[in-house]
């Protein structure tokens, strides 16, 4: 733990139903810098697990930046850096020592676009699982069916696998994203605005699919919508200006909220 983190310099919400669940993801004064640019400024928060947890905020407040860091997407470009801990079961996953590999398959992540790759149905779900297991075709396929049965797609699917993912509506892509994210058999699922290019009733359906996940995954979703964090999400994060300002069960930031600055934002007086 940093110095500061552990001088209780950022103390942990307060206590709340929802938060009475063991910390899947510890985070301890985290700074990230964009080749300079302070993007997170000493964000703690303690992340329960098997919970939805939404991450709110205006444009630009660092939302998609944390959720990238808690898989390390950033280590890939090299002049971001991280400062502080995330502390997944125990370990920190920013060490340079803690694999890639077995981060990637204990964290998952969807984005706001769906990007299936240019293969049949069954292959983008069967890809990700061949590159980290070795499967016998008739254990393959009860591992695909299973996944697109989680991610609500099956029905949809199950007698065109063989057809080529880009043919599926925006909704089914999206879904097939998250199969894919899910058959690796991750602990953690992080949702990156999953539902910003889709309508309405694609966006219900995916909601509805968070909230049955929540019971194998540990979600942490960033969203726009405040709607959606109030609907679907235990626990809401708000963020302004690379801080965050309030972490608390999301009723208690829907109604109640503690700081000035999360009610202006969720009555829509600023962002
Ligand atoms: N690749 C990058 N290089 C430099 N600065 C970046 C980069 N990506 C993001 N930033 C900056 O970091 C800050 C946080 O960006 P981030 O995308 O995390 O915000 P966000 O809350 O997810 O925004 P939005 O809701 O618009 O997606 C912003 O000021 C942004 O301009």
């Amino acid at each position: 733990m940093t110095e500061s983190a552990a001088a209780g310099l950022h103390p942990q919400p307060a206590a709340s139903p929802e938060a009475v669940a063991p910390t899947k993801i510890q985070v301890n004064d985290l700074h990230f810098y964009y080749n300079g640019f302070h993007a997170l400024k000493g964000i703690s928060m303690a992340i329960p697990e098997k919970k939805v947890t939404a991450i709110i905020g205006p444009s630009g407040c660092g939302k998609s930046t944390l959720l990238r860091i808690f898989n390390r997407i950033y280590a890939i470009y090299p002049k971001l850096e991280a400062r502080g801990e995330v502390i997944l079961d125990g370990e920190n996953v920013l060490d340079a020592r803690y694999s890639m590999n077995r981060l990637r398959s204990k964290v998952g992540m969807v984005f706001q676009k769906p990007v299936p790759f240019p293969m049949t149905i069954f292959e983008n779900v069967a890809y990700g699982i061949r590159h980290h297991e070795k499967l016998s075709r008739a254990d393959m396929d009860v591992r695909v069916e299973k996944a697109l049965r989680d991610a609500a797609l099956w029905d949809e699917v199950k007698d065109k696998l063989k057809q080529n993912a880009l043919g599926l509506s925006g909704g089914q892509q999206q879904r097939l994203c998250i199969a894919r994210a899910i058959a690796l058999r991750p602990e953690v699922l992080l949702l990156d605005e999953p539902t910003s290019a889709l309508d309405p009733i694609a966006t219900g359906r995916i909601e509805q699919l968070v909230e049955e996940l929540k019971s194998q995954f540990t979600i942490v979703i960033v969203t726009h919508n405040m709607q959606q964090a109030a609907r679907c999400s235990d626990l809401t994060a708000f963020m302004y200006m690379g801080e965050l300002i309030e972490f608390d069960g999301t009723e208690k930031i829907f109604t109640k909220p503690s700081k000035k600055q999360t009610e202006d934002y969720i009555t829509g007086r600023f962002g």
